[in-house]
């Protein structure tokens, strides 16, 4: 259990800075974006039966004590994600979020095999997410990217289940589908259990991600660099107890992906004025903001910069270097990337 950090408030104009400035998510699970208002209709529309029976309820369920508290109610409410039109109206509504928020560009985790062992079809998960993120660039200029991820408490042949169904969509959605992660219950499923499905989705060419470091111990954070390859960490906040991984991270600039009111919500941390995002930053590492289950942790993006903001005193300078962060550990084609860095230095140049 913990509570909200008091923190000094923020003045005005670096609120209003922070709200304002274009980011990009790198960590957002899209199930972890239901929010309690979905989940009841779509319950509702699907006769689902729920264990809670009011939003409000379900609302005051979100008091986590680890990462497995959360879990359970996090595929419990996936339960109700049961048509294309579902997977397309929570996504939707995600994009309506983080456009408010100024995201630029989402890298959007999905979990497959959290639907498939209920019996969706796999076809029908990318299809409902695939829609609501085209119709956004094509509308809005809000640019994606998709990557699945394969459940670590689920073993690594059900992993390569998931691929095969998954391989024949991978033209249809070659303009999305970037990606392959690893997530889900971290204690007791280290990165090897997926060494053999991981080399096969390098060679496939998939950019290759995984939590580790979150709950996990820090040589998971190696392990998941020598043994998987990945190029980026999803989370990693535990690099700190190993300070050789930590100058190899510097040194590599290997990107973190933080998620700090996760981090909070989770216990994690248990006070947001502990975080040790500024001394990872400092350290030199390429540190990252991001929301990871917006619905489930108080906050999408703007709610993450604001807390870090407010409880660790960062700074303008600090603030943007985190969202330039962001957009340098990408997997946007080098143009686009370029592109999004420089409107984000006309708006500091701007404001
Ligand atoms: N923070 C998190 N860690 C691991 N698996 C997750 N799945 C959704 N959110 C997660
Ligand atoms: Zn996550």
């Amino acid at each position: 259990m913990n509570t909200a950090s008091p923190t000094p408030s923020l003045p005005a104009d670096l609120k209003s800075f922070i709200e304002d400035m274009p980011k990009a998510e790198l960590h957002l699970h899209i199930e972890g974006t239901l929010e309690p208002e979905l989940l009841f209709a779509l319950a509702q529309r699907n006769n689902v039966k729920l264990a809670y029976d009011s939003v409000d309820a379900l609302r005051a369920a979100y008091d986590f004590s680890d990462l497995q508290s959360f879990l359970d109610l996090y595929y419990a409410g996936a339960a109700v994600l049961q048509t294309e039109q579902d997977f397309y109206e929570m996504t939707a509504a995600y994009i309506a979020r983080s456009r408010a928020d100024n995201v630029r560009h989402s890298e959007i985790f999905f979990d497959p095999q959290t639907h498939t062992e209920r019996g969706i079809g796999i076809d029908v998960v990318f299809a409902g997410i695939a829609r609501a993120l085209r119709e956004a660039r094509d509308t809005h200029g809000f640019s994606s990217g998709m990557i699945m991820s394969f459940l670590r408490h689920l073993s690594e042949d059900d992993a390569f289940a998931t691929l095969e169904a998954a391989l024949p969509l991978r033209e249809t959605y070659s303009d999305l589908w970037i990606g392959i992660g690893l997530d889900s219950a971290e204690r007791g499923n280290p990165p090897e259990k997926f060494a053999r499905v991981f080399a096969r989705c390098r060679e496939l060419g998939f950019h290759l991600v995984a939590h580790a470091g979150e709950e996990g111990p820090p040589q998971y954070v190696v392990d998941a660099l020598d043994v998987l390859h990945v190029e980026r960490i999803d989370h990693g906040v535990r690099s700190e107890e190993d300070p050789a991984l930590m100058q190899r991270l510097a040194q590599q600039r290997t990107p973190l992906t933080v998620c700090p009111l996760s981090n909070l919500k989770l216990c994690v941390v248990d006070d947001m004025r502990k975080h040790n995002l500024a001394r990872l930053l400092h350290a030199g590492l390429a540190v990252t903001v991001n929301s990871d289950d917006p619905a489930y942790f108080g906050g999408y993006m703007n709610a993450n910069f604001l807390a870090v903001a407010e409880a660790l005193r960062l700074s303008r300078t600090e603030l943007v270097m985190l969202a330039r962060n962001g957009f340098e550990a990408s997997f946007l084609p080098a143009a686009e990337k370029q592109r999004l860095l420089l409107e984000l230095d006309s708006y500091c140049t701007a404001t």
